[in-house]
C-alpha cells in the first residue's frame, strides 16, 4: 500500500540523488538514516533530500511522505543505532504474533504502519540491543492507525469504501467504491489493542503508555515549520497595515467622491476617533452574544480530532443566536432605538472594536505561554513574539467550556455584519428619504443575510476548516473576526447610503441568479466534504471516490472535490461577486471586497496546498495530479 508505493518511488529517487554528493555536510542525498521524530526522543528511518547550507537544515522524507527539516544533531546513521530492551513490546507477545500472522488484516507489506505517527508508535529508541532490532522495526511496521471518527464509522458501518484496494495497492491510487471486509479495514491503523489479542492487564497497560507515547510523538510540532504571511518582518507589517488599511476604507466610504483620484482622504480632528458610548455598545453586543452562546440551547457538536487525539465539544446554537438577535433588535427599533447612529459612529464603533480585538490577542498571547506543546497550532510558535502575537500561537484557546476562536469567528463580527448591513439600509432611507429600501441595496442585505444565516445554520461545518483544524488564535483572526469582517464586509452597504444606484430588472435577474448559482455551488461542496469527513462511510457518499492517505484519512477526488480543489471557494466567489455587482461600476471601492476575497483565496489555497502536501505527502500530490485546477475550472 501506499508507504510501500511511496517508499520504492523516493527509493529510486535517492539512488539518482545519491550520485550528486553534497559537499562538506555530514549525510548525503540518498542517505537512508534516522531521524528524531519532532519534540520526542523516538528516532524513524528517514531519506535525506536535501541540505540547505543557510539554515544548516537537512530536509528529510519520512517512510509516509512526510517531508520535514531536521538539525544534524536530530538525525543519526542507521548503522550506530542501538535501541534499548523494551518489556512492552507488541511483538513480544508470542500470543499476539501468531494472531497476528493470522489475521486477514496482516498483509505482507509494512505499509499500514507508514506513517510516521504509526512508525512514531513502535519506534525503536536509542538503547536496545542491537539483536532485537530487526524484530522492533518489523514490529513496527505491523502497528495499525486509524482516526477515531474512522474507526467508529467502521464499528457503526461496513461500508469502507475509501479503504477497500489499499491492501494490494499504493496509497496514490483512485479507489472506487467495491465491498471491503470490514474487520480487515477496521483493524487496519488502529493503534488500539485488539480485543483478539487478548493478554493480561500489564500488557494492556504497557500498550497504553505506548499509545501515549506514540500520541505525544505525532502531537508535538515540527521544529522547522515554514512560516506564513512574509515570516517575522511580514508580521510586523500586517500588524500595523491591517488597522490602517481599515481606517483608510472608513474614511474613503465617507468621502463623497470615492475615487482613486480623490486621494487621500481627508484626516479627521483625533477626538472623533473616540467616543465612550461606542465602547459600551462593542462591549454590550459582545456580551449579549457570550450570554446566547452559553445557554443550554442547542446541539452539541464534535469538533474534529486533535493531535492528542481529543476530540472538543462545541455548543453550535449560532442560528437560535442570530434569530434571537434579530428579535432584540427589532424589539429595540420598535422601543425607538435609533439604529442610524451605526453609521453615523462607524469610525467609533471600528476604534472600539479594534481596542477589544488588541486586549483580547493580548491575552491570548500572554495565556498561550502556558499552553502544553499539543494544545499549539502547528508553525505557530516562531519564538518571534510579533510574528507569534500575530499568528496565533494555541490552537483552540477556551476559558472552561468556552471555545474564543469558535466564538469569536462565528458570533459577534458575523452577526454584527448583519446588524450594520441593517443599520445602513435605515440610514439608506433617512438619508434619500425613500420609504423603503433602494433594490441595490435589498439585494446586499439579502445576499450577505442570507451567507450569514447559512454559515450559522451549517455552523458544525466550521469545525472542518482550516482555521478551525489548524490555524492558531491570535491576532489576526481575533481582528478578522471583530474588527475586519464587520467593518470592511459591510463597505458595499455603507457606499449604497447615499450613492443610489438603479438596477434593470434584467440587471436584477442575472444578480439574483449568479448570486443562487454560486451559493449552490459553495453550500454543496462544503456540506459534501463536512459529512465526508465526520463519517467517511456515510453511505450517501458512497459513489464517490477517494484516495487514500498514509495518515488514515482519504481525500475525495470526485463530486464536488473532484471538479477543482477548491469548489467552495468558487461559490463563494461567484456570491461576491454578486454583492458587488449592485453597487455598480462608478467606483471600485464597493469592489474592493471581491478583489480582496480574490487574493485571500488564492493565498489561503496556497496555504492549504503546502499542508495538505505536508500532511499527506504523494497521496496528495496524486490528488493534484487527478485534479489539475485550483479554483476556477480550465483557468486556475
Ligand atoms: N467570507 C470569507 O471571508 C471567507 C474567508 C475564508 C474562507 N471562507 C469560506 O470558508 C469555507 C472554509 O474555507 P477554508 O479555507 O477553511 O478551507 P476548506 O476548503 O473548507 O478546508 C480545507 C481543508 O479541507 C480538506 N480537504 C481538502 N481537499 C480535500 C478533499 N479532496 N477531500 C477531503 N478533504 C479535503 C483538508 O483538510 P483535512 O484533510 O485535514 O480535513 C484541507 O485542509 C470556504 O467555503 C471558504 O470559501 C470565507
Ligand atoms: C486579512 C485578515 C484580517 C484576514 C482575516 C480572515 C477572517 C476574517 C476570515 C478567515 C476565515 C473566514 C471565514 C468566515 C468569515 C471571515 C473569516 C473569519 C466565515 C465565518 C463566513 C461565513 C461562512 O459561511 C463561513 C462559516 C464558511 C466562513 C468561514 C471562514
Amino acid at each position: 500500500m501506499g508507504l510501500c508505493g511511496q517508499a520504492g518511488r523516493h527509493s529510486s529517487a535517492g539512488t539518482e540523488l545519491g550520485s550528486t554528493k553534497m559537499p562538506t555536510v555530514k549525510y548525503q542525498r540518498g542517505d537512508m538514516v534516522m531521524g528524531r521524530w519532532p519534540g520526542s526522543s523516538l528516532y524513524y528511518e528517514v531519506k535525506v533530500l536535501n541540505f540547505d547550507a543557510k539554515s544548516q537544515l537537512y530536509t528529510v522524507i519520512y517512510k509516509d511522505g512526510t517531508e520535514l527539516e531536521l538539525k544534524e544533531q536530530d538525525i543519526k546513521s542507521a548503522a550506530g543505532f542501538q535501541s534499548r530492551p523494551r518489556s512492552r513490546s507488541r511483538s513480544r507477545s508470542p500470543g499476539r504474533r501468531r494472531s497476528r500472522s493470522r489475521s486477514p488484516a496482516r498483509t505482507s507489506r509494512h505499509s499500514s504502519s507508514c506513517t510516521a505517527a504509526a512508525v512514531a508508535a513502535a519506534a525503536i529508541t536509542e538503547s536496545a540491543p542491537p539483536s532485537r532490532r530487526d524484530a522492533k522495526l518489523k514490529d513496527s511496521f505491523e502497528v495499525r492507525l486509524i482516526p477515531p471518527e474512522q474507526t467508529k464509522a467502521s464499528e457503526n458501518n461496513g461500508n469502507k469504501k475509501h479503504e477497500k484496494k489499499e491492501d494490494n495497492e499504493p496509497a496514490n491510487k483512485v479507489n472506487e467504491k467495491s465491498e471491503a471486509e470490514p474487520e480487515k479495514n477496521q483493524s487496519r491503523y488502529n493503534l488500539r489493542r485488539r480485543k483478539d489479542d487478548g493478554d493480561g492487564k500489564a500488557e494492556a497497560k504497557a500498550e497504553q503508555l505506548e499509545e501515549k507515547e506514540a500520541k505525544m510523538a505525532a502531537a508535538a510540532a515540527p521544529p522547522s515549520v515554514s512560516l506564513d504571511f512574509g515570516g517575522k518582518l511580514g508580521a510586523y507589517f500586517w500588524l500595523l497595515f491591517l488597522p490602517a488599511w481599515v481606517l483608510f476604507l472608513v474614511l474613503k466610504v465617507n468621502q463623497e467622491d470615492p475615487s482613486l483620484a480623490n486621494f487621500p482622504p481627508p484626516w479627521p480632528p483625533l477626538e472623533s476617533f473616540w467616543d465612550a458610548k461606542a465602547l459600551g455598545f462593542v462591549v454590550l453586543w459582545i456580551l449579549f452574544q457570550v450570554l446566547l452562546y452559553i445557554l443550554p440551547v442547542g446541539k452539541m457538536s464534535e469538533g474534529m480530532p486533535l493531535r492528542s487525539g481529543e476530540r472538543l465539544k462545541y455548543r453550535t446554537n449560532g442560528f437560535f443566536a442570530m434569530v434571537v438577535s434579530c428579535v432584540a433588535v427589532a424589539a429595540a427599533v420598535q422601543q425607538g432605538a435609533d439604529l442610524t447612529y451605526i453609521h453615523s459612529h462607524f469610525l467609533q464603533l471600528a476604534v472600539a472594536s479594534f481596542l477589544i480585538s488588541v486586549l483580547l490577542s493580548s491575552y491570548l498571547y500572554v495565556r498561550s505561554g502556558r499552553a502544553a506543546a499539543e494544545q499549539l497550532a502547528l508553525g505557530g510558535s516562531s519564538g518571534n513574539v510579533a510574528y507569534d502575537f500575530f499568528k496565533g500561537r494555541e490552537l483552540n484557546p477556551r476559558i472552561k467550556y468556552f471555545d474564543l476562536k469558535f466564538f469569536c469567528e462565528m458570533r459577534p463580527g458575523l452577526i454584527g455584519w448583519c446588524l450594520i448591513n441593517f443599520a445602513l439600509a435605515l440610514a439608506e432611507m433617512k438619508q434619500q428619504g425613500l420609504e423603503a429600501p433602494s433594490h441595490a441595496m435589498i439585494l446586499v442585505n439579502l445576499f450577505q443575510l442570507l451567507y450569514v444565516a447559512d454559515g450559522l445554520w451549517n455552523e458544525e461545518a466550521i469545525l472542518t476548516t482550516m482555521d478551525l483544524m489548524h490555524d492558531g488564535f491570535g491576532f489576526m483572526l481575533a481582528f478578522g473576526d471583530l474588527v475586519w469582517v464587520p467593518f470592511t464586509y459591510t463597505l458595499q452597504a455603507y457606499y449604497l447610503v447615499s450613492r443610489p444606484t438603479p438596477l434593470s430588472p434584467p440587471a436584477l435577474a442575472a444578480i439574483v441568479t449568479l448570486k443562487l448559482v454560486g451559493f449552490y455551488i459553495f453550500r454543496k461542496s462544503n456540506s459534501e466534504k463536512n459529512a465526508f469527513r465526520r463519517n467517511p462511510s456515510d453511505p450517501q457518499l458512497s459513489h464517490l471516490k477517494t484516495i487514500p492517505t498514509a495518515t488514515g484519512r482519504s481525500l475525495l477526488v470526485s463530486g464536488w472535490w473532484g471538479v477543482v480543489r477548491h469548489p467552495n471557494y468558487l461559490g463563494d466567489l461567484l456570491m461576491a461577486l454578486a454583492w458587488s455587482l449592485p453597487c455598480g461600476f462608478s467606483h471600485l471601492l464597493p469592489w474592493y471586497y471581491m478583489i480582496y476575497f480574490i487574493i485571500l483565496l488564492v493565498h489561503r489555497d496556497s496555504r492549504d496546498m503546502s499542508e495538505c502536501r505536508r500532511k499527506y505527502g504523494s497521496a496528495w500530490d496524486e490528488y493534484c495530479r487527478t485534479v489539475r485546477y485550483r479554483i476556477i475550472p480550465r483557468v486556475y
